[in-house]
């Protein structure tokens, strides 16, 4: 299946598709790529989302990252980004790969996501996010175990992230690429789970 995985994400010989639509025109071309990281915490059936208050995606619910620094890691900038827009310490695993270009903006996103399961320190609301814990159940039948946690808010995040964020959920890696019109819209899509290996 590799020839189905889009430029920008690198060839795997193992992916299967989950989702894919929009125009059949070829993806937006890029002439650079810029590193950004996005980081979850997952503990017992719910969801830790923060609202971001400024800059890229404001007034949308989404994982706590950023752009990663000259000289660091992307798993590095993951872990700085959580502990500056949400004041706490993780241990990352690395769970996706998102791919995405926007009508006119010359440079394209890879967007490394992380999980984590435990966290230390406490949760603050910063100048960047306000932190809320959401309940990460799937199922309605599930729903009454958290009924303290409000479902996860997709009419209030980015319009791609319905596609992958159950994978992440459910631990299963994934990869994607979204081309965005200029109106924010998904022009052209596509989503993959990555089988993790039967030895790993
Ligand atoms: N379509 C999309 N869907 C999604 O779920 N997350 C996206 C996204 N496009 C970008 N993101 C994420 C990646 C990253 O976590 C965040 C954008 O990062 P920021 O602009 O907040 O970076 P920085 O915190 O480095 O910025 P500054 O602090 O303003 O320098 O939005």
């Amino acid at each position: 299946m590799t020839q189905s995985i889009p430029p920008g994400l690198q060839e795997s010989s193992d992916v299967i598709e989950t989702a894919s639509g929009g125009t059949s025109q070829e993806w937006m071309p890029f002439e650079q790529v810029k590193l950004y990281t996005n980081a979850f915490v997952l503990q017992d059936n719910k969801i830790l989302l923060g609202y971001k208050k400024r800059g890229l995606g404001k007034d949308l619910y989404n994982g706590f990252g950023g752009k990663v620094e000259p000289g660091e890691t992307s798993a590095e900038a993951a872990v700085r980004e959580l502990q500056e827009e949400a004041g706490i310490t993780a241990t990352l695993r690395h769970c996706g790969v998102l791919f995405f270009t926007v009508t006119d903006i010359p440079y394209a996103f890879h967007v490394d996501v992380y999980i984590a399961s435990e966290y230390s320190g406490t949760i603050i609301e910063t100048e960047e996010m306000r932190p809320q814990w959401f309940s990460a159940t799937q199922s309605t039948s599930e729903m009454d175990v958290t009924p303290e946690f409000l479902p996860i808010p997709y009419e209030t995040m980015w319009t791609d992230d319905p596609f992958w964020l159950p994978l992440l959920i459910q631990g299963r890696p994934f990869v994607g690429r979204v081309d965005f019109g200029s109106d924010n819209c998904m022009q052209k899509w596509w989503f993959a789970e990555i089988p993790s290996s039967p030895d790993a």
